[in-house]
């Protein structure tokens, strides 16, 4: 929160960013869907904004054992070993485990970029490949 700082707003897209838009405001219309939901499972790691989850008090896997782990756990669900929902509820680090990773609709700017460009990006029923957000990395599932 930079108090003073200026921040620019789209009005048309009701988006807002701290960053100088660098092209003319969209208008709003045909750039894909207002809304998406999602479920996600999030593994963190010790450079993880808050290295700590329901599963551990303190994480301490370096960021690459957690992209090991997430390439694991994609695989497992690509290749119909496990479903996105049972591994998202018993590994995800993010208390929406508890919901099978469902995070809800929601619309942009209500996520870190790289999760909201990532998600914004699927199609419903796809998978993504593995995203880095200051919370850790992470896959996406679209259901909506
Ligand atoms: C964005 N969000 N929604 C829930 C949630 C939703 C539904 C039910 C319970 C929790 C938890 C969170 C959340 O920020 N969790 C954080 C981890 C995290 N960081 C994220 C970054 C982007 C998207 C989801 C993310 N989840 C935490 O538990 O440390």
């Amino acid at each position: 929160m930079l108090v003073g700082e200026h921040y620019y707003l789209n009005v048309n897209t009701k988006y807002s960013q701290w960053e100088k838009p660098d092209k003319p405001a969209d208008a709003g219309s045909g750039g894909g869907p207002e809304r998406v939901q999602c479920s996600h499972l999030l593994v963190k790691h010790e450079q993880s904004r808050r290295p700590s989850s329901w599963r551990e008090s303190r994480i301490t896997r370096s960021k690459d054992q957690a992209m090991g782990l997430i390439k694991d756990y994609r695989e497992q669900i690509t290749s119909g070993k496990a479903s996105f929902a049972e591994l998202a509820q018993k590994f995800s680090d993010c208390s929406s485990a508890e919901r099978g990773g469902d995070l809800g609709p929601f619309s942009r700017g209500a996520m870190q970029r790289p999760f909201e460009e990532a998600a914004f990006n699927l199609k419903v029923g796809e998978l993504s490949d593995p995203v880095i957000t200051d919370s850790g990395v992470h896959i996406i599932l679209r259901t909506a």
